[in-house]
């Protein structure tokens, strides 16, 4: 269906903006600026928001990762059912859209402009379906199929100590899917591999058993396709298609906090899957118990099956990583070089392979060969911005409306029910705590609230710290969350 498109182009960049400010959560901040931080929205065509990257390599690098999420998060925010057309300012002023990349799996594509928004109850996947192909598979007629990329397979899975129960466990769930763990609840920090071993389970499970379904869906997309049925009253196909598959694979479940009738919906999936015997996967940044604003009948259901997590991966691995990656792409770089990357970046191995590429790109630009003071010249910025950054009021308010489900907006408001005000207090003590902003400065970030208010905050959460475990465990995970907010 057509849709009307005028709508201003400063309305356009905020859009935009809006949709960066979601989707860089996703993205270390070094990673994200260097990437996504010089785009711009240029216009609207057909049901494209047009955006410009400010060199191929950058648009191309997103495109590859992140497109179908853009589009999510667009159509979110806009209420429209666009999706991202990327292009870069070309030499002659023209711009150039983007092409897929060879490596770049299904997740990338620009939808043509008449093409419905994705929606994943196409998402179905029978084993014929899931090999990269040009033509959208049968499955809901004219709508593209996300396929599973490629890429994510437990082959190409380095395993190592911090990784190696999480996939012994997705392993045995794919060879008896259904059986054995179910649910399977995998969970870990931001880029330590979830998706990329819940899509291995996906890609074993359709080869070695020709007659089962899959779906993998994030729970954006399960959320997404959840509200455009109910508007077009279309509820029966949506459970025909999420209350029969074989194997449910839902990423980052976490996004369902505080979204009753995603929650709602979810629990009779689960439902009628499990009694059914059909395995269901799920993945989240934490484990179910700190999932917040999560109903408790779904948490407890979480908990039924299998719980695993994925750690940082050691040095040992990292290289072991980098190397697999290098060998992938054919790209030769010296050891030291590897080495040096391994030892650069520690906690994201979605970082980590864009530092590879970053360095990779650095010495193609200078047409000169991979060496380490290449490499220490094309991490410089990362290397830097791992030095501590001073904490602010505003990153401590986002971690804890992170936390908490909420929005930093509540936090400031006047609202008094106590699943506001609590976190508020949580949030007026870290700053004091971790700030060196002064009562009545922070009483004015807290929607200019008194001094006075500020101290009986801190006092109140200074003195149940001490005799409540669970708020203490709270503000320390708050607090690891502050710097990556
Ligand atoms: N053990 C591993 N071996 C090889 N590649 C890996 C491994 N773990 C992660 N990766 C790669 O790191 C990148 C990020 O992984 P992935 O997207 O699966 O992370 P995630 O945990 O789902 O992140 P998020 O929290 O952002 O959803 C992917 O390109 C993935 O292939």
């Amino acid at each position: 269906m057509a849709h009307p498109t005028v709508v201003h182009q400063d309305d356009l960049q905020s859009i935009w903006l809006e949709t960066l400010l979601v989707f860089q959560r996703r993205l270390a901040r070094p990673s994200f600026e260097t990437w996504l931080g010089e785009t711009k929205a240029l216009g609207v065509e057909a049901s494209s928001l047009v955006v410009r990257f400010s060199n191929e390599f950058a648009r191309d690098w997103v495109a590859a990762r992140y497109q179908e999420e853009l589009n999510a998060i667009l159509q979110s925010v806009s209420g429209r059912p666009w999706t991202v057309r990327m292009v870069v300012a070309g030499s002659t002023g023209q711009e150039r859209p983007s092409t897929p990349m060879g490596t770049a799996g299904p997740l990338v594509a620009d939808a043509p402009a008449e093409r419905p928004p994705r929606a994943s109850v196409h998402d179905r996947l029978r084993p014929s379906e899931h090999a990269p192909s040009p033509e959208p598979p049968a499955t809901g007629g004219a709508r593209p199929s996300s396929r599973l990329n490629p890429k994510y397979r437990f082959e190409t899975f380095v395993v190592g100590p911090s990784n190696e129960f999480a996939h012994a466990a997705a392993l045995a769930a794919s060879e008896a899917p259904g059986e054995a763990y179910n649910p399977l609840f995998l969970y870990g920090g931001v880029g330590l591999g979830k998706t990329h071993l819940m899509q291995a389970i996906g890609h074993y499970v359709l080869r070695q058993h020709h007659d089962l379904s899959v779906v993998y869906v994030s729970s954006e997309t399960f959320t997404n396709d959840l509200i455009r049925s109910l508007g077009r009253k279309a509820m029966v196909d949506f459970r025909a298609v999420y209350r029969t598959v074989d194997v449910l694979l839902v990423d980052d479940i976490q996004f369902v906090a505080g979204k009753e009738s995603t929650q709602e919906e979810f629990f009779h999936t689960f439902n009628a899957l499990y009694e059914a015997g059909r395995q269901i996967v799920i993945s989240s940044d934490r484990p179910p118990k700190e999932i917040p604003t999560l109903e408790e009948r779904l948490r407890s259901r979480f908990e039924w099956g299998l719980t695993a997590d994925i750690q940082p991966p050691d040095f040992e691995t990292r290289t072991a990583i980098l190397r697999r990656k290098a060998l992938a792409e054919n790209l030769h770089l010296p050891d030291e070089v590897l080495n040096y990357i391994a030892s650069q970046v520690d906690s994201n191995i979605r970082e980590l392979e864009g530092a590879l590429i970053k360095v990779v790109a650095t010495a193609s630009l200078r047409s000169c060969p991979v060496t380490l003071e290449v490499a220490a010249e094309a991490l410089k910025d990362l290397v830097r911005s791992a030095q501590p950054r001073p904490t602010t009021i505003a990153a401590i308010q986002r971690a804890v409306a992170d936390y908490f489900g909420l929005t930093v907006d509540d936090l400031v408001s006047k609202r008094r029910t106590r699943n506001v005000t609590m976190p508020r207090q949580i949030a007026m003590f870290l700053a004091r705590e971790l700030t060196d902003a002064s009562l009545p400065r922070i009483g004015e970030e807290f929607g200019g609230r008194d001094h006075t208010t500020v101290i009986h905050a801190c006092e109140k959460i200074r003195a149940e710290q001490g005799m409540d475990p669970s708020l203490a465990r709270a503000l320390q995970e708050i607090h690891g969350l502050v710097d990556k907010v």
